[in-house]
C-alpha cells in the first residue's frame, strides 16, 4: 500500500537540494536577462541599492554600482561597442516590488468543470505564461506506462487526491523543462497537504490565486457535454469529484482568502464574459514587462553596450530626439553613431560611473489589448562632473572639456595594461532630467513576452 506521509518527507528532503539548485539557475537567469549579470560581476563591490516607493506600487531602484559600466562592458568588449541613441553611462534601474528571483506561480483553482483550462489557454495566449495542468500531468504519467500508473489511473477514476510526492515531482520537471519564468498551475493544490508539500519542495508560494467560482449543476452539464474521453467525466466520477473538492479543495481556497490571495471570478458566463474579467488580473505582468524591457533599455545606453540596445530595437525605430534638431529619425544608423562615438573616448581611470540613469514615476499603458505598451518617464541623469581627456598637471586648464550637449558618452573602464590618454571627471557633480516617452510592440519569443522599441520621444 502506497505510504503518502512517508513519501512526501522522503520526497520533502531529496527534492530540496534539486530545487535549490534550480532555484539558483533560475536567479542567475533573471539577473542576467534583465540587468543582474552586472550587479553578479561589479568589480567595485559597491553596488548600492537605493529604494523609491512610487504611486504605482513599483520600487525605482537606482543602482549606484560603480561596477555596472565595467562589468557591462566585459560582457560586450569595448571593441563591440557602438553607441546608441547613445549617451555613454553607468547604470539605471526600476524593478516592481517583488525581489525575488522565484518564478511567478499562479494556482487556477476551481470545481471541476469550471472552466480552468478554458481559460487558462487564453491566458497563456496573451500574457506568455506557461500552463501546467496537474490533471494533464497525472494523465500522462499514468499513460506513460510507471510503476504507479495503475494507482493513479484508478485515482483519477474515483477523484481522489493523488499523493503530493507524485504531483509536484511532474510539476517540479515540468517548470524546469519549460525554460519559463511564469506558470499557472492549473488544479492544484488539490487539499492542504499538497499546498504545505509544494511550499517545502519548491521554497516559494503562489503570488495568487486565481479561483472561478461556478455553481455545482452548470459544471456537471459541462462535464457531461465534455467528450474529451476522460475517464472521469461520467456522472458517478463527477458526483466524487464534487465531493472531494468541497471537503478538501475549497479549505485550500479559505486558506488563501485569509492571506487575501484570491482573486476570485464568476465563471457562470460566456467564457467571452468569464475571459474580460480574467485578463485585468494579468495586465499588471504585462506592464512589468514592459518596465523591465525599458530598464534593460536604459542600462544599455549607459553602459554603452550596443548589442543589448540593438536587440531591443525594431529595424524601422522613428524617434524625436534633440540630437536630431527637431527632425523624426528613422532607423538604426543615426543611434549606433552616437554609440560610436563612446568607443573612440579613451579609457576612464575613475572609480565613479561616467553616467547613471534613474527612471522616475513610470507609467505604463498597454494598448491594443496588450499588443503594444506606451511606457513614459522622467529620466535623472547623474554625472561625476566634466570629463577631462589626458589629465596634465593640474594648471594645464586646455584639456578639460565640458560634458557635451546634455549627454556624453560613456568612456570604457581602464584596463592594467591601458596606455596613451585616459579620461577622468571633475566637479561638480551634474543631474538633468528628460521626459521620456517609448512605444514597444510584442514581439514574443520561445522564453515568452518580449518587446521591440518602435518609437521614443525625449525632451
Ligand atoms: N464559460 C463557459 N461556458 C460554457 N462552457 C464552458 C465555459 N468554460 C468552459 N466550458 C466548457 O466546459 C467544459 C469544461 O471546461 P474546462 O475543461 O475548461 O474546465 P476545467 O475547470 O479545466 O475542468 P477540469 O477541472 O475537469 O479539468 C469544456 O467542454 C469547455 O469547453
Ligand atoms: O493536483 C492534482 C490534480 C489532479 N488530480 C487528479 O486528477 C483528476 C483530474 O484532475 P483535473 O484537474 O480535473 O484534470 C482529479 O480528480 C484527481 O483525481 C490530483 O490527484 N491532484
Amino acid at each position: 500500500m502506497f505510504n503518502a506521509r512517508r513519501n512526501v518527507f522522503q520526497l520533502t528532503s531529496r527534492v530540496l537540494t534539486a530545487s535549490r539548485e534550480a532555484a539558483q539557475t533560475c536567479a542567475k537567469s533573471t539577473f542576467a536577462t534583465h540587468r543582474g549579470a552586472a550587479l553578479e560581476v561589479a568589480p567595485l563591490n559597491s553596488t548600492k541599492l537605493s529604494s523609491v516607493k512610487n504611486g504605482q506600487g513599483w520600487t525605482a531602484l537606482t543602482f549606484a554600482a560603480a561596477g555596472l559600466a565595467a562589468a557591462a562592458s566585459q560582457m560586450s568588449p569595448v571593441g563591440d561597442c557602438a553607441g546608441g541613441e547613445g549617451k555613454g553611462s553607468a547604470a539605471a534601474g526600476l524593478k516592481p516590488g517583488k525581489a525575488s528571483a522565484n518564478p511567478t506561480v499562479v494556482f487556477v483553482l476551481g470545481g471541476p468543470g469550471a472552466g480552468k483550462g478554458t481559460q487558462c489557454s487564453n491566458i497563456v495566449r496573451d500574457y506568455g505564461f506557461c500552463h501546467l495542468s496537474a490533471g494533464d500531468l497525472l494523465r500522462a504519467h499514468m499513460k506513460s506506462g510507471s510503476k504507479d500508473g495503475n494507482m493513479v489511473a484508478e485515482m483519477i477514476k474515483n477523484g481522489q487526491i493523488v499523493p503530493s510526492e507524485v504531483t509536484i515531482l511532474l510539476l517540479q520537471k515540468a517548470m524546469k523543462e519549460s525554460g519559463k519564468d511564469k506558470f499557472l498551475i492549473d488544479g492544484f493544490p488539490r487539499n492542504a497537504e499538497n499546498r504545505d508539500a509544494f511550499e517545502k519542495v519548491m521554497g516559494f508560494d503562489c503570488d495568487f490565486v486565481l479561483f472561478f467560482d461556478c455553481p455545482e449543476d452548470v459544471m456537471e452539464t459541462r462535464l457531461l457535454g465534455r467528450n474529451e474521453g476522460r475517464t472521469d467525466d461520467n456522472i458517478e466520477s463527477i458526483r466524487k469529484r464534487f465531493k472531494v473538492f468541497i471537503e478538501s479543495s475549497m479549505p485550500v481556497v479559505q486558506y488563501y482568502e485569509s492571506l487575501g490571495k484570491v482573486n476570485r471570478v464568476i465563471a457562470n458566463k460566456s467564457p467571452e464574459a468569464v475571459y474580460a474579467d480574467t485578463k485585468k488580473l494579468f495586465d499588471p505582468y504585462l506592464k512589468e514587462s514592459a518596465l523591465k524591457a525599458t530598464t534593460k533599455l536604459l542600462a544599455s545606453i549607459d553602459a554603452s553596450d550596443w548589442d543589448t540596445y540593438r536587440g531591443l530595437l525594431d529595424s524601422g525605430l522613428t524617434a524625436f530626439e534633440p540630437e536630431a534638431k527637431g527632425h523624426l529619425v528613422e532607423g538604426i544608423p543615426f543611434h549606433q553613431y552616437l554609440f560610436a562615438q563612446a568607443q573612440a573616448l579613451p579609457p576612464t581611470s575613475s572609480k565613479i560611473p561616467p553616467v547613471m540613469s534613474t527612471m522616475s514615476t513610470p507609467k505604463v499603458t498597454l494598448l491594443g489589448g496588450g499588443s503594444s505598451a506606451l511606457v513614459t518617464y522622467t529620466r535623472l541623469i547623474q554625472r561625476p562632473g566634466a570629463m577631462l581627456i589626458n589629465p596634465p598637471s593640474e594648471s594645464d586648464e586646455t584639456s578639460k572639456q565640458s560634458p557635451p550637449g546634455w549627454w556624453h558618452p560613456a568612456p570604457q573602464p581602464q584596463t592594467s595594461t591601458s596606455s596613451g590618454p585616459t579620461a577622468s571627471f571633475v566637479g561638480p557633480p551634474t543631474t538633468q532630467s528628460v521626459q521620456e516617452t517609448r512605444v514597444w510592440e510584442r514581439c514574443d519569443d520561445s522564453s515568452g513576452v518580449a518587446w521591440k522599441l518602435m518609437h521614443f520621444h525625449r525632451s
